[in-house]
């Protein structure tokens, strides 16, 4: 029937052309042309293919894609009175543009008018309280746990984002896990390529005992609901319990009830737990890309850590150092940019026909600004697949902008939206990223993981034996003296700490099966040339690089710490064992007990190798169901494929009257910025960073006093890419499936810059810690996802 409606729109609209695009089957349109993984890059290719506005019949609807800023601004901003609502989403219980249950999900009504005013209210006082000192407290938690265990590297980054949030949102971090849950199962209800009533709407209305995926989303949409009823009321309950209960959004919800006008207390539990869940859900993803990022681009590492070490010393950052930082936000800005988080954009809708440059853009078309390609406009970000960090620093590039006490920042950045419908939470985003990012480089470094060899070694290794046994006895002692007398708080955590340990040790095995021969055959295929790459070539960010520095000689000629400082890294397996020993003395001196000798024994030996959070497992399960139709495969575009995706999509002679689209041909090939690994020779620098490119094209290199030690050569092992990319050649190109593109985690080695810098977070921890400021994170209903349980965490699909 749209398709229908759509046709007879255009039919009537005198005098206009309809936009340009993909001419697909009738009907369905173009959803068998969408490949499974990363779709952004088809509508990326589409965008080069038919210019930057286009239409794509997708199953009926109506979908515009808009590839530059200007185009986004001229219409979701400009134009907002008819490009602010949002498309419907079939899989949720209820309808999300009226429900007043999800504020970034609503049409424009008065329910997301009051919401908006109440959302722009609590950033606003919380942001003046500098977000109430969460993200510096909970990223000493994070150092903590990434000197402990650093190869779950993303768990411990979900966990420091999401428990900022909750702390955020209820003045505790103790619903933190539950949340991350709630995120996850939210954002399964409302990705295209999550659930199925977004595949085949037509379920949603047949009963939920023949529809397992009904009852799912009936059993979220409950546990949702009593969760955030259960923190609002937790929340009162402090409030008239303690002198000083902690600020949060829900407090200024419950203190100012009257003036937010909301219908009823549950309106506030979900305006207030929206917010957590748009927090948790998206702050964790660039945290990653950014690890990626330092692998990949080694050689802007030391002018962060100069930076870093010059205006902070050895305290971690806050957010109050935000102005004198500007190479810290440059990092953030750049890795938003390269890796854009939410890279489909979140789309709106028309809600009446309109013309645009001569076009059609009927109503009730979605309308999605497309940020990977905004982000990748090669007017405004030259060499666009680079992650260049000096684009923000360097005004040579046309994205400089000065002061830099205030540029760059993320805030006003398109990455959050366009109009009416822009981000509300692009203030908490920054500081968090901002003090969590800075306090990881204060204390880290990143390195690529080069070593031919296989990461893990195997279970059964005498080290790994050892650190069994280690952590064996480190358990039982725990558990003996549980069993003795009540553990105090710290005594408690260190068991779980232990146990956990002890867990990863037992997942290690089975996870080390299988991952040497997978990483080999990725890194073989990561150095592979690419069949139609072009000959290595000087890059302009080069230049501007050797640039930067010569004009700013004046900083860079201080000697590089570099050498010094990595000298003092240190291996973590003794951090870890520090930890314990420091944990052991501290309860001992509080119970006046002594502990075992073991526990200054011999520490368990690091796997600096990434785990599979369970998160990722969710992603990867839903992605990997089969569905009960054979030729339907799960994707992240909200549309049904064939097994085998049909790649050629026919060829339109629509062309855009806006700026001309470039030749296909050329916007298919695949350009290095260094020359391709078979051609580059290996260098060794003085601290083994992995390797370096020389090539017999001179103009590629430079006399080493101009590059300065800051850049030591080194460039990216990845192949950057230009229009199509070869996924399968980028290892960063690796992402989860569903909206929120999370990079999957991969290998890399994290080292202590400063010994006595990690000697201040532990014994700084600890005093919290023993204070209580730390709490675990609380099991609200079990983590169970067996039977007809009213409330509880859903299977990943049922
Ligand atoms: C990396 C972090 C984030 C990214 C990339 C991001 C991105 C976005 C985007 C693209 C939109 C839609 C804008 C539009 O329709 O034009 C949006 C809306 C929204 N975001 Fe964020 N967001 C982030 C973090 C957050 C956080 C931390 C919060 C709150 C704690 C938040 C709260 C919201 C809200 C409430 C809306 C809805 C605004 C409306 O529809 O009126 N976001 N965000």
């Amino acid at each position: 029937v749209k398709y229908l409606e759509n046709a007879a729109r255009n039919r009537f609209a005198k005098g206009v052309r309809s936009l340009p695009g993909p001419q697909g089957l009738p009907f369905i349109g173009s959803v068998l042309e969408l490949p499974q993984k990363n779709s952004w890059m088809k509508f990326h290719e589409w965008g080069e293919q038919y210019g930057p506005i286009y239409q794509v019949n997708l199953a009926g609807v109506n979908h515009v894609w808009i590839t530059r800023d200007n185009i986004a601004r001229d219409l979701l901003t400009k134009r907002g009175a008819i490009y602010s609502n949002r498309p419907h989403i079939p899989a949720l219980e209820r309808d999300n543009r009226t429900s007043g249950q999800y504020l970034p999900l609503m049409s424009k009504n008065e329910t997301w008018t009051r919401q908006r005013r109440f959302a722009k209210q609590i950033m606003d006082t919380s942001e003046k309280q500098s977000f109430y000192g969460y993200p510096e407290l909970e990223s000493l938690r994070l150092m903590v746990e990434l000197m402990v265990d650093p190869f779950r590297y993303n768990v411990a980054m979900e966990s420091y984002i999401s428990r900022v949030t909750s702390r955020l949102a209820w003045g505790t971090s103790a619903p933190s896990d539950e949340l991350k849950q709630r995120a996850r199962e939210l954002l399964i209800g409302v990705s295209p390529s999550g659930a199925l009533g977004n595949k085949f709407p037509f379920i949603m209305s047949l009963p939920e005992r023949l529809i397992p995926a009904k009852a799912w989303e009936s059993r979220r949409a409950r546990t949702e609901r009593k969760f955030f009823q259960t923190m609002q009321q937790q929340v009162k309950s402090d409030m008239s319990d303690s002198d000083t209960p902690k600020p949060s959004w829900m407090r200024a919800f419950l203190e100012n009830k009257l003036k937010w006008g909301f219908a009823s207390d549950l309106e506030g539990a979900f305006a207030v737990g929206m917010h957590g869940i748009a927090g948790a859900l998206t702050i964790a993803a660039p945290m990653q890309s950014f690890c990626l990022a330092m692998c990949h681009y080694p050689q802007y590492q030391d002018l962060l850590y100069e930076e870093i070490d010059e205006v902070l010393g050895d305290r971690m950052p806050t957010f109050a150092d935000m102005p004198d930082m500007p190479v810290l936000r440059a990092f953030i800005r750049e890795t938003l940019r390269w890796r854009p988080p939410v890279p489909t954009g979140i789309p709106h809708e028309s809600s009446e026909d309109d013309v645009y440059e001569g076009y059609h853009i009927p109503a009730g078309s979605v309308i999605h600004p497309l940020e990977w390609s905004i982000s990748r406009d090669p007017d405004v970000f030259p060499e666009p697949d680079e992650w260049n960090p000096l684009r923000w620093l360097d005004q040579e590039f046309p994205t400089f902008q000065e002061p830099l006490t205030k540029f760059p920042t993320i805030t006003q950045y398109s990455q959050f939206g366009y109009g009416r419908r822009t981000c509300q939470g692009m203030g908490v985003t920054e500081a968090d990223l901002f003090v969590g990012l800075g306090s990881v480089a204060w204390l880290f470094s990143m390195q690529a993981n080069d070593s031919p060899e296989p990461v893990n070694k195997p279970a059964t290794s005498d080290a790994e034996a050892e650190a069994e046994s280690w952590l064996q006895e480190q358990v039982k002692y725990a558990n003996q003296r549980a069993e003795d007398e009540a553990l105090s708080e710290a005594e408690a955590d260190a068991q779980i700490w232990l146990q956990e340990q002890m867990k990863t040790t037992n997942e290690r095995a089975d996870f080390e099966e299988t991952a040497p021969r997978a990483l080999q055959e990725r890194r073989a295929q990561a150095s592979e040339p690419l069949g139609d790459s072009q000959p290595p070539r000087c890059l302009s960010s080069e230049d501007a690089e050797r640039g930067f520095f010569e004009h700013n000689a004046k900083r860079i000629k201080r000697e590089s710490w570099d050498s010094k400082r990595r000298s003092t890294s240190q291996d973590f397996s003794t951090l870890q064992h520090a930890i314990a020993a420091k944990l052991a003395n501290q309860n001992d001196l509080a119970d006046q007990s002594s502990r075992p000798s073991s526990l200054t024994g011999t520490p368990p030996p690091p796997q600096l190798t990434a785990r599979i959070s369970e998160y990722d497992r969710v992603e990867q399960a839903v992605t990997k169901i089969p569905l009960p139709f054979s030729w339907h495969h799960a994707n992240d575009s909200g549309i049904c494929l064939p097994e085998t995706p049909l790649s050629t999509p026919g060829e339109s002679e629509s062309v855009s009257a806006l700026t001309p689209p470039t030749s296909p041909s050329s916007t298919r090939s695949v350009r290095w910025s260094c020359p391709p690994p078979a051609e580059a020779t290996p260098e060794t620098t003085p601290d083994s960073a992995p390797k370096t490119c020389t090539t017999t094209n001179s103009s590629l290199q430079h006399p080493p006093s101009a590059r300065s030690t800051k850049l030591r050569g080194t460039r990216p092992s990845t192949a950057p890419i230009h229009g199509k990319v070869a996924m399968e050649n980028d290892p960063t190109m690796d992402f989860s499936t569903l909206l929120i593109a999370k990079p999957m985690p991969f290998s890399f080695q994290l080292r202590i810059r400063d010994e006595s810098r990690a000697e201040k977070v532990q014994k700084r921890w600890l005093e919290l810690k023993l204070q209580g400021k730390f709490e675990e994170a609380k099991v609200y209903w079990g983590k169970t996802t067996a039977g007809d349980a009213e409330v509880g965490w859903g299977k990943t699909f049922s």
